[in-house]
């Protein structure tokens, strides 16, 4: 077999023979060109596994190349070379189609890792079955995200032309619609697949405990480093970091972070130098984050930098369609395949709701229907939908014994009704394959000890009795409070936040730490 062939375009002689051995000392064949003309004709010759153009050209800018490229040869990813400090230029060619981008002066280490995963993706996505694999992700099989109604099509299409790049892509959508799930599909389709997705819940992390989760720290950098850390950057390694609530980062920490996705480069708290970093962001927010810009609450570089691709979640309501594939996935995941199923009428039903909380609202839903229905079948009168939009105050905090759980519930959290289940009912983090991002100072806290009731702890004490463990005691008081200002204002974070006299971000924290759990109807 032939080794993959890659066209390198630079009218500056010396970086192109130093572009030339570096990819010939990878066993690639390599053509050169030193204008667009000179590269439009071998392009018209031969099938390249990836071009690598300057943006500057005698004969016009690299740009037009990367459009061609993009546009007549599908198959074969295009990276640009930008000169040093003009981000605009690697966004705007990112957005025009480039796969990718190196910077001058050209980090040889950086060249190869660019190089190996466009390789990777000329191997995987860009035969000619690649066809096939698009018309398999379009109409759904084999796609985590279910739903055949033209939208999830047109969505999915998205997915597979996007997990090509590595340019950054911004997820918007409601709460529930799916923008995790869309996130988790686009590096399963990447060519990073094989390497860790990290997903991060900007909004549930302390601010004066960011820097160390994102960038990790040396040992002895402040008073309870005891030991090295990484950083959620350094977690993601190869793969895909995704930034969920981004516009809930504080204003200094996006400066950081601009930095870092800029110079894709981290420097650890009390290290001296930088590590590169080799992360694709995947952004995503239920805000209008363009309206957070004119708020002045986020920064436009960058939401220049985060928005090079959009992805736009439809609400579950304006799909219903979907609702038949999605109530079977789902109850088939509940209840085992052919373990439960709709009664007459229930699908009508569900058909005239707005589904406020999208898709893990109709999860929610299910799960509770499945926990009165009759042996599998589901009524009706099961529903509950009203119910699901405002939970009572008075219902139980516990769920329902017998009652089916969701990924993720373990015993001793607490659980509440209502449709808002995501931002306090997912972990802040959660890597998967082998990284695992750091418990830094003031990480969460194991749950205290009967941690499902919602009882009253600051009266377990009787007078002048001491607690034989101050911190679980104190959890448990403050646990206790933190429901009292839920259950008071039906799991409404703001106003629980507002009677406490703490911000939102400090009562998921919180939340989080203490492992109580937002609404479970
Ligand atoms: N198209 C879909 N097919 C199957 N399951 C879906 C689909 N969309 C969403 N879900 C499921 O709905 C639940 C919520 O999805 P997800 O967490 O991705 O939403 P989200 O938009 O990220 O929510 P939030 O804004 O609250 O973080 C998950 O259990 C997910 O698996």
């Amino acid at each position: 077999m032939s080794a993959p062939r890659v066209l390198v375009v630079d009218d500056e002689a010396d970086l192109r023979e130093l572009l030339e051995i570096t990819l010939l000392k990878m066993g690639l064949d390599v053509d050169s060109a030193a204008t667009i003309r000179e590269a439009r004709a071998l392009l018209a010759d031969k099938d390249y596994a990836l071009v690598l153009t300057d943006m500057r050209l005698p004969d016009g800018l690299g740009l037009e190349l990367v459009r061609e490229v993009a546009a007549s040869h599908r198959g074969t990813p295009i990276a640009v070379i930008t000169a040093y400090g003009s981000a605009e230029n690697a966004v705007v060619a990112l957005k025009a189609g480039a796969f990718d981008y190196v910077s001058k002066p050209v980090v040889l280490d950086d060249l190869r890792a660019m190089v190996r995963s466009a390789l990777k993706l000329s191997a995987t996505g860009m035969e000619p079955g690649a066809a096939d694999g698009q018309a398999a992700a379009v109409d759904g099989a084999g796609s985590r995200l279910i739903g055949g109604s033209q939208a999830m099509q047109a969505l999915r299409a998205q997915i597979e032309r996007l997990a090509r790049s590595q340019a950054p892509v911004a997820i918007n959508g409601e709460s529930g619609s799916g923008k995790e799930l869309a996130a988790r599909e686009i590096h399963a389709r990447s060519a990073r697949a094989g390497k860790p997705f990290v997903a991060v819940n900007c909004g549930a992390i302390p601010e004066a405990l960011m820097e160390a989760e994102f960038f990790g720290y040396r040992k002895g950098a402040f008073t309870g480093a005891t030991d090295e850390r990484d950083g959620f950057f350094q977690a993601a390694a190869g793969g895909t970091l995704m930034l969920d609530e981004v516009a809930d980062l504080p204003l200094a920490m996006q400066v950081k972070l601009l930095r870092a996705i800029q110079e894709r480069r981290v420097r650890k708290i009390g290290a001296t130098a930088e590590e590169p970093v080799d992360v694709r962001i995947v952004s995503a927010t239920h805000k209008d984050l363009a309206r957070c810009v004119e708020t002045g609450v986020f920064r436009q570089d960058l939401f220049y930098r985060l928005n090079v691709i959009e992805l736009s979640l439809p609400p579950l309501r304006e799909r219903l369609d979907d609702l038949p594939l999605l109530v079977d996935a789902v109850l088939a995941r509940l209840a085992g395949p052919g373990g439960a199923r709709l009664g007459a009428g229930a699908l009508d039903l569900l058909q005239t709701y707005s589904f406020p909380g999208n898709v893990r609202e109709l999860e929610n839903v299910l799960e509770r229907a499945l926990a009165f229905a009759d042996g599998g079948m589901i009524e009706v009168g099961d529903l509950l939908l009203k119910g699901a939009r405002v939970a009572p105050a008075a219902a139980p905090l516990a769920p329902a014994a017998g009652a089916a759980h969701t990924a993720g519930a373990a015993a001793g959290q607490v659980v509440a009704p209502g449709p808002d289940a995501h931002a306090a009912g997912a972990p802040s983090y959660a890597a998967d394959g082998a990284a695992q991002p750091l418990p830094a100072t003031g990480a969460p806290a194991p749950p205290a000890p009967g941690g499902a009731s919602a009882a009253p702890a600051a009266g377990l004490l009787a007078d002048g009795e001491l607690p034989s463990n101050l911190p679980d005691y104190l959890n448990q008081v403050e646990r206790d409070i933190i429901l009292r200002a839920l259950t008071q204002t039906q799991f409404n974070r703001t106003q629980a936040a507002g009677l406490l006299g703490i911000s939102l971000r400090q009562l998921r924290y919180q939340m989080q730490k203490l492992d109580i759990h937002a609404p479970e109807p």
